[in-house]
Parts: structure tokens; sequence; C-alpha cells
């Protein structure tokens, strides 16, 4: 695609009841319908009305702290994403999983099955896992430093990917005269053997409509950016500054052209949390009865997730004791870490400012304004370097997301920046991404 028509990528983050830490208390948010497979059938609906590129499901094999005053349990995004796939038929489906926790050859099976279910509409969100609690949920005695977990990821991924691969493309036969099913010299064993993992392969099912679904990654850490200019097709990534997210898209970009990757297939998407009102005062006096109903407890405990630092009982108007913060190497979200200190150190905040000023979308941009205002903020990052699209965080659900697709995407489109109507099928195509050729392409016939 050309840069005069470039078009914004968005993906409609779900959270059960929004994104707000407090969103379940808000009186128009429908907490209760959190374990009903037609609320979120009826979201992807309405994001595939909107022709959004995809819905985003986040994971993570714990139970967060505080379930006491948070509603953020999880649901498995692969078992709600097939109910979701059998309700639309144009909008992508991306899935997080952790290539900690899980095991290639099943995971490769889970969302290979996703997208030939769904006529090529699958995303892999890939994950290490920040939540060190997990380890306990799987027997292990402490969670993998972040060096060991990005190592093992890679090796994963690769796993993954000669799976995806196994069968090319023309294996599948499919002729009933001659008898023949498949042509298995086009089926290929992968005998991988690694530090992490010993796969023989080959894979039990036919190459996806996609070749492979597409590689979504969050992780923005030194480790994290490296791990994503390899592998990453689009990468969910938060930051507070419009500089932050510049610095982090040439980083990227630069990186991957580094590798021999082209550039433009790597869609750089961070997270933005719109509240918009028709004035900026109704915007602001929005985002203020949300942090209204936050409650400390549990926004202390978020804050101790971030920043390893337990501030129970500190005075929450008093300002924030930067000094107890121990920066010598954080194990879980190294990014997020960074992102919270920076704004510490920029904005001298009392400790009730800083929950409040996270709680809006756990340290993702946070938009309060007009439409006007919001749709010109997404141009801007879209069009100086920082941006090639979002992951939209509705504060509350269903509401939050019908003012963004019923106020802000009239103007983008408006403005040319996001499209009017689907020009493909697959996820592949909405990001504008190439399908691959499986890495055996060709193998059998120069062998025969
Ligand atoms: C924007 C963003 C979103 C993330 N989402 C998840 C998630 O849904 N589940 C999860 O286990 N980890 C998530 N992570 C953290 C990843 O697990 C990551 O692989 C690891 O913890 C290290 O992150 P880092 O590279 O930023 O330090 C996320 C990280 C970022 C930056």
């Amino acid at each position: 695609m050309s840069s005069s028509n470039r078009q914004l990528s968005l993906n409609l983050f779900i959270y059960p009841g929004g994104h707000h830490e407090a969103a379940w208390r808000y009186p128009s948010s429908a907490p209760e319908r959190a374990f009903d497979i037609t609320y979120y059938q009826e979201l992807a609906r309405r994001a595939e009305a909107a022709k959004f590129d995809a819905i985003f499901f986040a994971d993570g094999p714990v139970l967060a702290d505080n379930i006491r005053y948070s509603s953020r349990f999880r649901l498995e995004p692969l078992t709600w994403l097939s109910a979701i796939a059998a309700a639309t038929s144009r909008i992508g489906l991306i899935a997080t999983s952790s290539t900690t926790y899980y095991e290639p050859y099943n995971l490769a099976r889970l969302f290979a099955s996703l997208d030939h279910l769904s006529g090529g509409r699958a995303g892999w969100n890939i994950v290490t896992t920040g939540a060190a609690q997990a380890s306990a949920n799987f027997g292990y005695p402490e969670q993998p430093n972040h060096a060991e977990r990005y190592a093992k990821a890679a090796e994963f991924v690769d796993v993954v990917t000669k799976l995806w691969d196994s069968w090319e493309d023309d294996a599948l036969v499919i002729d009933k005269d001659a008898g023949i099913f498949a042509d298995d010299e086009k089926i290929h064993a992968i005998d991988h053997v690694g530090p992490h993992f010993r796969v023989k392969g080959p894979f039990n099912t036919a190459r996806s409509p996609q070749g492979r679904p597409v590689y979504v990654q969050a992780g923005s850490s030194d480790d994290g950016r490296s791990f994503a200019a390899r592998y990453a097709e689009a990468i969910f990534t938060a930051h507070q500054t419009l500089i932050s997210a510049q610095r982090f898209y040439a980083d990227i970009k630069h990186q991957a052209a580094g590798l021999g990757r082209n550039p433009d297939h790597i869609k750089i998407l961070p997270g933005i949390s719109p509240y918009i009102g028709s004035t900026e005062a109704e915007a602001q006096r929005l985002f203020d009865e949300f942090n209204h109903l936050v409650q400390p407890a549990y926004s202390l405990g978020q804050l101790r997730n971030m920043t390893g630092l337990d501030l129970t009982g500190h005075d929450l108007d008093g300002p924030f004791p930067r000094h107890l913060i121990d920066t010598s190497g954080p194990n879980g979200v190294a990014s997020r870490f960074q992102l919270v200190v920076d704004i510490i150190d920029r904005e001298k905040p009392t400790i009730r400012q800083l929950i409040n000023r996270l709680a809006g979308a756990r340290g993702h941009y946070v938009s309060i304004g007009t439409p006007e205002k919001i749709a010109d903020e997404i141009q801007t990052w879209f069009e100086t370097g920082a941006a090639d699209g979002f992951n939209i965080m509705p504060p509350w659900l269903t509401g939050g997301f019908d003012a963004f697709a019923g106020e802000v995407l009239p103007l983008l489109r408006k403005r040319g920046l996001f499209r009017e109507e689907y020009a493909g099928r697959t996820l592949r195509d909405h990001f504008d991404l190439p399908r691959p050729d499986s890495i055996f392409s060709g193998v059998a016939r120069a062998s025969a």
C-alpha cells in the first residue's frame, strides 16, 4: 500500500467490563454478562460493522490479585474466539497465549484450528507472561527470569512456525478418483531439537488459510523489542507520550530493516483509552466519574505488580516515595515498570494522582476530550512515526466502544484515514500483510 493511502489498523481490545479498573462498577457497564457468549458475539459484530481489523483478548494463566474489588478474571481466549468466529465473518480474532506456560505442538494446533474455522482470521499475541504467580500453577519453583523467558519464546516461535509450515500448501489433494487424500511427500517432519523443545512433527492438519496466523507480540523491554523486530507482524505496546511512542516505533522499524525485514510488514499498535465528551469539560467529568469508583486497596495492588512497591498504609495524598523503588531490574513486565517510573519522574504525582492516572488503562495512553481532539491525537501519532494504528481500549463496555465508533470513527473516515469497507477476508488482508510461503515449499519437488 502506498504511503498516500496508508490506513489505520484498529483493534477492539476487550476486557469483560471495560478497561478502567473500576469499569465493572459503572452504572451502564454489564459485568453480569461477562460469562455470556452472546455479549462478546454482539461486541464483535459491532466492531465488525465498524470495519475494525480485529478484536483482541489479553490473557494470563493466573488469578489477578484482589478479585474482591475487581472484575479481572480470565476466560480462555481461544475458546471464546472460536464461538465468536461462528458469529462473525470478516473481523480478525487475536488471542494472547504465553510461550512460558504453553507447549508448542498444542498451541500450534489451537491457532491453526482457529484459522481454519474462521476462514483465515486468527492472530497469536505472543507473550512470555509477566505475572510471576503463574509459575505456581504449573509446578515451577519460580517464574523463569526475563531473559530466559525470551530465549524460550524465540525457540517456541521457531517450532510453531515449522509446524504450521510442515504441510505445503498443495499437500491436500482430495482426489476421489485416484484415491489420494494428501500428497505425503509434501508433508514434512520438522525434527526440531533445541535447548527447550524436541518436536518431531509433522503437524497433524493441513496448512491454514493464512499459511501462518498473524504473529502479534506484546512486550516492549529491550529483549521484547529484539524479539518483536525478528518475529512480530503487529505489536501491542504502551506509551504515555508521543515522543516515547516515536522512539519505540523508530527502534523497531530500524531493527527489523537491519534483519532484512520490510518495516511496513510490522504494524505498531499502541493502546489508547478514549474518554469522549461533547466538550473538554464533559469528557473530564466522565473520567472523574470513573475515578470516584476507584478502590485504593485494589489500585495499590496494581501498583505493586507494576513497581514491586507495596504502599499500603501510606498517605494517599502525600508525595510518591520514589526513593523506595528498587530499580535493580524487575523480572515482570520491564517496560511497564519503566513507564510508571517515568510518570513519577516527569509529573511528581501524589500516590492518589498516580493510581488514578493508571486506573484508566494500566499505563496505556488515556485520551480525554471531544471527538475532534481524540481524532487529532490519533492522526498525529499515525502521521508522525508513532503508530500504524491502535488497540482501542474502551473505558467501559459497550457504551465506551459505541461512543468511539459513533463519534470518532466518522472523523477518521472523513480524513481518509480509515476504511469504509473491508478490502479482503483474512486478518493478513486487513493488516495488509503478505501470506508467507512455507519454508518447505519446493522441498519435495527439489528432491523428487
Ligand atoms: C502492551 C503489553 C501488553 C501485554 N499483555 C500481556 C498479556 O496479556 N498477558 C501476559 O501474560 N503478558 C502480557 N504482557 C507482558 C509480556 O508477557 C511480556 O512477554 C513479558 O512479561 C515482558 O514484558 P517486557 O518485555 O515489556 O518486559 C504485555 C506487555 C506489554 C508491553
